[in-house]
């Protein structure tokens, strides 16, 4: 059974389409990063998900559940990271996991909840004195109340040091083995490359590719830049004719006397037979492959009308995971701090999630958000009281 499922999902918000005809699919298990830059829709994605948004048209499954005629079951299967989660600074850590526990309506020990994402020895400290990282991870621990099959986690790196994203990471690693399936958003490639099994990219609010990064990296045509060494210099005329040939589109001489070609990766072969069809005597070449940077870019960035072979069309149907990206599941996944968050999913939603009024998602008809922020808000406030 997949895990998530969304089936010609478009999102508008008035004027603003914020997901348009996205069709997905999440195994169950399975690590699946959601990149897209700022605004590409991956937020509105997580909360249609959850039902605090409703889709314009298209259907949402998780877990089997239809997400807004069974939102509460999928509520209390899932765990909630959201973008710019922030503390109670007057609560202590174990407090915020008892919020959680009691939202969920668990048994479980909160110790051995804040143990599993390290913060043991910080339980009786108040939040306000945590660190950034102490933070996401008092965050992850509210998430993972109640071993949920599904974690959703936006942009759960946000703000982290290497050294606190490495740790993220590491926990995010320990759940999949679990087999829970992880389902996290970045808008930065790198983030998510060691611990994906597939990603996929939304642009604009529309999914351009999915695979593995491995995947990826093959159909992009992202530059690869080759540096050639030669035995004498090469003549003007001959660097001519290299950026002329298809699939170039820089040359330029390098300090020690050959030539730097930037070009698309299936062009490598062209130039250095074009060299040595010149009469120049190739002597080595080198390649390095688009940075995860570039190729992010390339899938972002510039023309639409240049698709690439990865694309949404292509890919989408390709649903298992990637061997190769699993294996390479070890690398790392850090995030910018969540300055931008406050569009959708905010502080308060961790809490909201497992709490949110279901009959108040349920009355909704228009498709505009829900209000389970609120509603988590106010109940961890009771508890500051008690
Ligand atoms: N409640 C809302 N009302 C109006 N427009 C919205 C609403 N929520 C999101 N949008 C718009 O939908 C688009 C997608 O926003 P979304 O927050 O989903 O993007 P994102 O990929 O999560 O971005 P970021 O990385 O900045 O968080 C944006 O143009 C945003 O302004």
């Amino acid at each position: 059974m997949a895990a998530i499922e969304l089936d010609g999902v478009t999102k508008r918000f008035d004027d603003v389409t914020a997901v348009s005809d996205l069709s997905l699919t999440v195994e169950d298990g399975e690590v699946f990063g959601f990149l897209g830059p700022n605004g590409a829709g991956k937020s509105t994605t997580i909360n249609l998900l959850l039902d605090f948004v409703r889709p314009t048209t298209g259907t949402v499954t998780v877990l089997g559940h239809d997400a807004r005629e069974e939102s509460v079951a999928v509520r209390e299967r899932t765990g909630v990271l959201p973008e710019g989660f922030d503390v109670y600074d007057r609560l202590t850590g174990r407090a915020h996991v008892e919020f959680a526990i009691d939202s969920k309506e668990v048994d479980v020990d909160p110790d051995d909840v804040l143990d599993r994402v390290g913060l043991a020895d910080a339980a009786d400290r108040q939040a306000g004195g945590y660190s950034k990282g102490m933070r996401q991870r008092l965050a992850l621990a509210m998430a993972l109340v109640g071993d949920p099959d599904l974690l959703v986690l936006d942009e759960p790196s946000s703000g982290l040091d290497p050294a606190g994203a490495k740790e993220m990471r590491e926990i995010v690693l320990e759940e999949a083995e679990r087999g829970t399936t992880v389902f996290f958003s970045s808008h930065i490639l790198e983030q998510v490359e060691a611990v994906c099994d597939r990603v996929g990219i939304l642009r604009e609010g529309e999914l351009v590719a999915v695979d593995s990064i491995a995947g990826l990296r093959e159909a992009s045509d992202a530059d690869a830049t080759l540096s050639v060494a030669v035995g004498d210099p090469v003549d003007d005329d001959v660097l001519e004719s290299v950026r002329a040939l298809d699939g170039v589109q820089r040359v330029e001489r390098s300090t020690e006397g050959g030539l730097r070609v930037g070009c698309d990766s299936d062009a490598k072969t062209r130039v250095v037979t074009a060299l040595e069809d010149n009469g120049v005597t190739v002597t080595d070449f080198t390649t390095d492959e688009a940075s995860l940077e570039d190729l992010f870019l390339a899938y972002t960035e510039g023309e639409r009308d240049e698709p690439t072979d990865a694309d949404a069309s292509v890919a989408a149907d390709d649903g298992e995971a990637d061997a190769d990206t699993t294996a390479s599941r070890d690398s790392t996944a850090t995030s910018d701090p969540a300055a931008d968050s406050g569009e959708t999913a905010d502080s308060d939603t961790a809490a909201g999630a497992e709490d949110a009024d279901a009959d108040s998602a349920a009355d909704e008809s228009d498709g505009d958000e829900t209000d389970a922020p609120d509603a988590g808000d106010e109940a961890i406030e009771e508890e500051v009281q008690r």
